[in-house]
C-alpha cells in the first residue's frame, strides 16, 4: 500500500508534497513479528519501499504518533522530514527480538545521528522519548497538539526546496577523530555484555559496515547480517519469547471473562515490612503512582527502612530526570511512612514481606483481616509457604493471595501471582492489573511449596550441589552455566542471595539443626540423597557476600568480586575422602544436562499438576525472573530446541546412575509427550487431560 500511495504521489502532478502518518494515533511498531516464521511474507522486502520514498521528488513528511519502532522509523528515515508527538517514542527493537534493523536502519541512523548514538540505539533496542529524539536530531520537530497538522504544515513549507541535503543515503557518517579506538571499545563491551547472543554483535557489524562501506555495499551487507540472524534459532526463541509475555497477560476466568478491577491510581496501598523485599516493592509503587502506606513493626526498623526506601528513589528520581514523568516521593499524601497498624483502616490492598515464617505470617494475616475494610485484598510476598494456610488465619480467603516479588523488587520485572483454594478471580485479576500498572509481568501460578520459579529452581541448584560432592568445582559448574548465557552461576548466586536464607528454610524443615532425628545419616534424608555441603558452610558462618565467604571468596565482607577458595577445594576433598566419595572428572556436557534438564523436569511436573496453565508461563517466569538466557527463550522452549526425546534419554541416563535423587526420575508427562511422537510445544497442554483446576 506505502509502495502504490508512494507511486500515485509521485505520479500525481496536483501533489506537492506527501505525508505518512499511521492510524489510530500509532505511527508503526515495525515489521509483524509473525510474519518472520512465515515463508509467504518473507519476500516482501522493506528496504526498497524506503529507498523509494527517499528517492521521491516531493518532500515526504513523516507524522510520528504513539509508536516509529523497526521497521516503522526506518520508513521514517526514509522520509526527508519527521515531526514527532511530544508522547511519541522511537527505537530500532530488532535485536530484542533476535534481529537487525533490515530496512537500511543501520545504515541511514548512523549518517543522521552519529555512530556513538546509533550503535547505543541498535544494540540495545531501547525506545527513546521524542524529547531524546529531537536532542539527538532524530527528529526535526515535536509538537504537543495535531502532529498529522504539524506535518502538513512542515510539507508546505518545504515545498521546492532541495531534497538532496534530506536523503540521509547521500550524507557521509560524521566523522569522530578516534572512529577505529571507539569501534573497538564498543565491540568488546558489545561483545562481553552479549554473553552468546547474537544479534547484538551483528548489529554492531552493520553499523560498523555503515562507517566503512559506500550506503549501498552497507545495505548489502545489513542483508547478508540480517539472513544470518533470521535463519538462526536464537531469533525464533525471542520471537517465542516476545509472544509467551504477552500470552501470560491475557488472563480469563473459566467462563472466559477477563475481570476487571481496581484503577490504582486511586487506591491506597500498605506494605507490610520494609526489609530488603518491603523497600524495592515500596519504590515500584512510589514509581507506579501508586499512594502507599509503610508499616513497621516498631521505629528501629521503620527509620532504617525509610532511609533505604530514600536512597532507591532519590537515584531512581536522578534517573528519571529530564523524562515527562516527576517522582512525587516527598508528599505525604504519596508516600508515609508509620508504626501505626490503625492507618490499615484505608487501605485497598496491603502486600505483607515480613520474615518468611509461618506463624508470624498466620498472626499478621489474622490482624489484617480483622482491621482492614472489608474489600480490601490481601497480599503475601512469601517465597514458598502455603497461601491457603496463610489465607485460614483470616475470615476472607477468597481475598488472600501470593504476590511474589523478586529481589531487587524495583529492578526485577517478575511478578508470581498465586491463587489458593479460595482465592476470586477478581482478586487475580486486581494483582494482575497491580503488576500491570507496576510495570511488571504478572504471571498467575497455582499454589504449591515454592511456587513454580522456586520450584524449578530446587532440583537445579540441588544436581550443582551434588556435583561438587562428585568432583566438581563451584567455578567449574558456574562457568559452564555462565558459557550458557546465565548471569550468575548456582554458586555466585547463592553467594549473592545468601546461604543463610536457605539454611533457614531447611531447619524450618526439618532437614537439618536441632530438630534433625539423632542418628539420621549425613547424605540421606527420607530415603533421598541429601547433601549437607551448604549447611557446613553456614556452620562455618560462611553465608556468601555478606560475611565475605561462602562458595568463593571475596575482598571483604560485603564484597562482590568472587575469587576460587583453595579453603573450599581442600574442604571439598576432605569431606569427599570422610564420606568415602570417588572422585572423578565431570565434563561440561553433564554438568549443563543435570543441572538444567532436572529444572526442566520439574517444569514438567508443574504442568502436569496444572500449577501453570502452560508452558509459556514456565518461560516467561525463568526469562524475568531467574536471569534465563533470553536468546535461548526460556527452559522449556530451550527442551523442545533440545528435542524431548534426548532430555528424556539423559534423565533416564542420569536417573539410573542416580537412583536416590528423585528429581532425575523422568516425569510421567515429558515421557507421554515423547511417547506421542515429540509433540511441538503449542501443543503439550492438549496431552493433559487435567486442566488447571481454575484457570
Ligand atoms: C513490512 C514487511 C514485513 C515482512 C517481513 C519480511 C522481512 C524481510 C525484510 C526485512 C525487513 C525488516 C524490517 C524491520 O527492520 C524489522 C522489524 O521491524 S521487526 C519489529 C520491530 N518492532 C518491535 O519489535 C515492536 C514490538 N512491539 C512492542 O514493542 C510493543 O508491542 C509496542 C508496539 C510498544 C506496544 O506495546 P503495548 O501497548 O504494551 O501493547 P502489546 O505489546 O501488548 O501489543 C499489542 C498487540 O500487538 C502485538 N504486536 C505488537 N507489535 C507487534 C509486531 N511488531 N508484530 C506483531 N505483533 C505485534 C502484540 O503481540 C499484542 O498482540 P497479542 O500478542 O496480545 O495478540
Ligand atoms: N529476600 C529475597 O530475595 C526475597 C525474594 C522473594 C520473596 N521474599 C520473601 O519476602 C518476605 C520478606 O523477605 P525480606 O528478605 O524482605 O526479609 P527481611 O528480613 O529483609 O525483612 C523483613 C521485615 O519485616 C519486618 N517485620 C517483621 N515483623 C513485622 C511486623 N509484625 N510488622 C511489621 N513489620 C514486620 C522486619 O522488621 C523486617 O524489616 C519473606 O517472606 C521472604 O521469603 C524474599
Amino acid at each position: 500500500a506505502l509502495e502504490d500511495g508512494l507511486k500515485k504521489a509521485d505520479a500525481d502532478p496536483s501533489v506537492k508534497a506527501v505525508m505518512i502518518c499511521g492510524e489510530n494515533g500509532k505511527f508503526s511498531a515495525g515489521a509483524d513479528i509473525r510474519g518472520f516464521s512465515s515463508p509467504k511474507t518473507l519476500g516482501v522486502a522493506l528496504g526498497p519501499i524506503v529507498s523509494l520514498i527517499e528517492s521521491s521528488e516531493k518532500p515526504v513528511v513523516a507524522a510520528i504518533e504513539g509508536v516509529a519502532l523497526g521497521g516503522g522509523l526506518e520508513v521514517a528515515l526514509g522520509c526527508h522530514y519527521r515531526v514527532a508527538h511530544a508522547k511519541a517514542r522511537m527505537g530500532l527493537p530488532e535485536v530484542t527480538i533476535g534481529l537487525l534493523p533490515g530496512a537500511e536502519g543501520t545504515q541511514r541512523l548512523p549518517r543522521l545521528i552519529g555512530v556513538p548514538a546509533a550503535l547505543d540505539m541498535i544494540t540495545t533496542g531501547k525506545h527513546i522519548p521524542a524529547t531524546e529524539a529531537l536532542k539527538l536530531g532524530l527528529v526535526d520537530e515535536i509538537v504537543e497538539e495535531n502532529t498529522i497538522e504539524a506535518a502538513i504544515r512542515l510539507a508546505n513549507k518545504v515545498i521546492g526546496q532541495p531534497l538532496g541535503p534530506r536523503r540521509l543515503s547521500l550524507k557521509p557518517v560524521p566523522k569522530l577523530p578516534n572512529m577505529e579506538a571507539f569501534l573497538q571499545e564498543a565491540q568488546v563491551k558489545v561483545k562481553r555484555q552479549a554473553r552468546g547472543f547474537l544479534a547484538p554483535e551483528l548489529c554492531f557489524q552493520a553499523v560498523q559496515a555503515a562507517t566503512q562501506r559506500p550506503f549501498a555495499e552497507g545495505v548489502r551487507r545489513e542483508r547478508e547480517l540480517f539472513q544470518v540472524l533470521l535463519s538462526s534459532g536464537q531469533a525464533q526463541a525471542l520471537q517465542y519469547a516476545f509472544f509467551a509475555e504477552r500470552a501470560v497477560h491475557r488472563w480469563a476466568t473459566p467462563g472466559g471473562i477477563n475481570l476487571l478491577f481496581i484503577i490504582f491510581d486511586s487506591i491506597l496501598l500498605l506494605s507490610l515490612g520494609l526489609g530488603t523485599m518491603g523497600q524495592g516493592i515500596v519504590t515500584s509503587l512510589v514509581k507506579a503512582n501508586i499512594p502507599v502506606v509503610a508499616l513497621e513493626q516498631n521505629l528501629e526498623y521503620l527509620n532504617k527502612g525509610r532511609k533505604a526506601v530514600m536512597v532507591l528513589l532519590e537515584r531512581e528520581a536522578k534517573k528519571m530526570e529530564g523524562g515527562a514523568q516527576k517522582l512525587d516521593f516527598h508528599n505525604p499524601a504519596r508516600l508515609q511512612f508509620t508504626v501505626d497498624f490503625n492507618l490499615l483502616h484505608d487501605v485497598d490492598l496491603v502486600i505483607e514481606a515480613v520474615f518468611e515464617n509461618m506463624a508470624l505470617k498466620k498472626e499478621i494475616f489474622h490482624k489484617l483481616s480483622n482491621i482492614c475494610k472489608p474489600g480490601a485484598l490481601l497480599c503475601t510476598n512469601t517465597s514458598a509457604l502455603d497461601i491457603d494456610e496463610i489465607a485460614s488465619a483470616t475470615s476472607r480467603p477468597q481475598q488472600v493471595i501470593g504476590t511474589h516479588f523478586f529481589s531487587p523488587a524495583h529492578v526485577m520485572r517478575l511478578l508470581e501471582i498465586i491463587y489458593g483454594r479460595h482465592t476470586s478471580p477478581s482478586a487475580i485479576a486486581t494483582a494482575m492489573q497491580l503488576a500491570k500498572d507496576m510495570k511488571k509481568v504478572g504471571v498467575v501460578v497455582g499454589n504449591c511449596f515454592g511456587f513454580v520459579g522456586n520450584r524449578m529452581m530446587f532440583p537445579y541448584v540441588e544436581q550443582a550441589v551434588f556435583l561438587l560432592e562428585e568432583g566438581s568445582r563451584p567455578e567449574a559448574v558456574d562457568q559452564v552455566l555462565e558459557d550458557f548465557g546465565f548471569k550468575i552461576g548456582p554458586f555466585r548466586m547463592s553467594d549473592l542471595a545468601g546461604l543463610d536464607v536457605g539454611w533457614r528454610s531447611r531447619k524450618g524443615q526439618g532437614l537439618t539443626g536441632p530438630s534433625l532425628p539423632a542418628g539420621s545419616s549425613a547424605r540421606q534424608r527420607r530415603g533421598q540423597r541429601y547433601s549437607p555441603l551448604p549447611d557446613l558452610l553456614c556452620e562455618r558462618g560462611r553465608f556468601g557476600q555478606k560475611t565475605g565467604k561462602g562458595w568463593y571468596q571475596y575482598e571483604r565482607a560485603g564484597g562482590r568480586t568472587a575469587t576460587p577458595d583453595p579453603w573450599i577445594h581442600g574442604f571439598l576433598s576432605q569431606y569427599r575422602d570422610t564420606h568415602r566419595i570417588e572422585t572423578r572428572y565431570i565434563d561440561q556436557e553433564e554438568i549443563l544436562e543435570r543441572c538444567l534438564f532436572s529444572l526442566i523436569n520439574e517444569g514438567f511436573a508443574i504442568l502436569a499438576e496444572g500449577i501453570a496453565s502452560g508452558p509459556e508461563h514456565l518461560d516467561v517466569i525463568y526469562l524475568n525472573g531467574y536471569g534465563w538466557p533470553k536468546h535461548r527463550g526460556g527452559p522449556m522452549f530451550y527442551a523442545s530446541t533440545v528435542g524431548l526425546p534426548r532430555v528424556l534419554a539423559k534423565l533416564q541416563k542420569y536417573s539410573e546412575a542416580h537412583p536416590d535423587v528423585p528429581k532425575l526420575r523422568p516425569s510421567a508427562f515429558l515421557k507421554k509427550l515423547v511417547a506421542v511422537g515429540n509433540a511441538p510445544l503449542k501443543e503439550w497442554m492438549s496431552y493433559l487431560s487435567r486442566q488447571s483446576p481454575k484457570l
